[in-house]
């Protein structure tokens, strides 16, 4: 994989299928063995069952590596992990997620009014990935939604509004396209050798990145502070819970205790987890939708009642009512997983109960392979094909415990599932009840996932026609 001959998702399926017949495995990473689980029995086990043996992650940055990163729940262990779990939870529930819907369904419109513009020969030179080809407007979506996730953190994680879309060289996105610029050299570095790379002064996040989001955070507490602003965001949320737990003189003081650096952390390790994995949810699912007119024209007849239904002003119930758009997106986050695995290592001796069992110690790793395990015709028949009717109501409980697993599994499970789950909707309700998408010339079909990083790119990029539809015909 480091040397390019296999993709990300190539190289979990190559060690899957190797292991065909067993119910886990062994590689190395450089160095380090790691076992790969296959089994989803034993997937549960680790993350749900014996939790209390894996409650960390295995590829971990520390805080003495590097504050800011070091700092994030990611990176937690033990009990802190679970201390910071418990106060960022609530942040993240159906109710709190209703309270931002407004805050991101304003970025959804202001991805709509930009592509009206453009539709009008108002397309921004030197900006966006956006042309023109016959009736078409042909846009390239990773660069589109990438600018209209960033909008979305920005908003409701930050606090603050931009429109990376009008204003595409805005610093937020700038730096943040820099702090999700992934080196896989350095990451690999970091977690196989994190004394060198310190010795060696490689900065994991450059420093004018964590400066900027540091003094961003910083100034936006102090403002809010001083002039009593509130605002239904990420950050009034994580400000009430620290200032909850400092006032609150029945916890021990050990627990209260949170610094600047640790809600700083947090809003920043939002922002890195959830702008690149949401963005590329959002790709592939146009992609797919894009490349099956039937699947699109199914999903528009679902937008279009729902928003004739509501005047144009979709809510959150509304959205979270339509099935076929859920079918859409489980069954694109089955077949592109954008976290292709994650990890947990042991903390306690522990025996595998497994053919042959397997005696851990404390240090020994895990690899959970997502893709592979959503890729496997046991788990899924047919596996290649896209096919949402997998995810309806007949169907869904056939689904095999712990093969679907987009977002992980168990206590450790994303804690922003609702958000990017809102997110893509949102985008794809204004997207689809405005516009056609179309397969064009550039249009890459099948996608080929690009070689190198663990990130879910494809070759050449996410080509799309977009077609204006008649809005006063949708609505009747
Ligand atoms: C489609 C989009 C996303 C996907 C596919 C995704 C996937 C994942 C996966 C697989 C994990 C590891 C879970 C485990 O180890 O069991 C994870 C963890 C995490 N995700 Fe996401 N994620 C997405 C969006 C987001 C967003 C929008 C946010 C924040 C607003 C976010 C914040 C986090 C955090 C903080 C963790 C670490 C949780 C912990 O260690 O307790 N993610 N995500």
């Amino acid at each position: 994989m480091m040397s390019g001959k296999l993709s990300y998702p190539e190289f979990l399926t190559w060690v899957y299928n190797e292991l065909k017949g067993h119910q886990y495995g062994g590689v190395f990473c450089f160095n380090r063995p790691i076992i790969f689980l296959r089994d989803p029995d034993l997937i549960k086990t680790i993350t749900v069952k014996d939790f209390e043996y894996f409650t960390d992650h295995l590829t971990i940055i520390k805080e003495e590596e590097d504050v800011l990163w070091g700092k994030g729940i990611f990176n937690l262990q033990g009990q802190r992990w679970k201390d910071m779990r418990s106060i960022l939870s609530p942040a993240f529930t159906s109710t709190k997620m209703k309270t931002m819907f407004h805050l991101v369904s304003q970025c959804g419109k202001q991805l709509i009014d930009f592509l009206d513009n453009c539709c009008n020969n108002h397309i921004p030179e030197k900006t966006c990935k956006v042309e023109k080809e016959g009736g078409l407007l042909v846009v390239e979506l990773k660069d589109l939604l990438t600018r209209y996730s960033n909008d979305v953190i920005a908003t409701s994680a930050f606090g603050i509004g931009v429109d990376s879309l009008k204003k595409p060289s805005n610093e937020f996105y700038l730096m943040g396209k820099e702090a999700t610029n992934f080196r896989l050299y350095v990451w690999m570095g970091y977690s196989v050798f994190p004394k060198l790379m310190q010795m060696l002064n490689i900065d994991l996040i450059p420093k004018k990145v964590k400066n900027f989001f540091r003094a961003l955070i910083k100034n936006t507490m102090v403002t809010r502070e001083r002039d009593g602003i509130e605002r239904p965001d990420l950050i009034q949320m994580l400000m009430q819970t620290y200032k909850s737990r400092i006032q609150d003189d029945k916890m021990p003081l050990s627990k209260r205790k949170m610094d600047d650096d640790d809600l700083i952390a947090q809003a920043f390790l939002f922002f890195v987890a959830g702008f690149e994995s949401t963005a590329t949810a959002m790709c592939f699912s146009c992609h797919q939708i894009g490349v099956y007119p039937e699947i699109e024209s199914k999903l528009q007849q679902e937008i279009d009642k729902v928003m004739r239904e509501s005047g144009g002003n979709i809510t959150y119930e509304a959205i979270n009512s339509m099935k076929y758009l859920d079918m859409v997106i489980s069954e694109t986050l089955r077949l592109f997983p954008p976290t292709g695995a994650m990890d947990r290592v042991c903390i306690k001796p522990y025996t595998l109960q497994a053919d042959p069992p397997l005696d851990m110690k404390p240090g020994d790793g895990l690899w959970i392979p997502i893709y592979a395990v959503h890729q496997d015709p046991e788990n899924f028949p047919d596996p290649e094909k896209f096919d949402p009717e997998r995810f309806n109501d007949e169907n869904k409980h056939n689904i095999k415990p712990s093969t679907y697993i987009p977002f992980g599994i168990g206590p450790r499970i994303c804690i922003g599932s609702r958000f990017a789950l809102m997110e893509t909707k949102i985008l794809l309700v204004y997207l689809l009840h405005h516009f056609n998408l179309k397969v064009v010339s550039k249009t890459p079909n099948p996608v080929k996932i690009k070689k190198h990083g663990f990130i879910m790119v494809i070759e050449g990029g996410f080509w799309m026609g977009l077609e204006k539809r008649n809005q006063s015909r949708n609505m009747l």
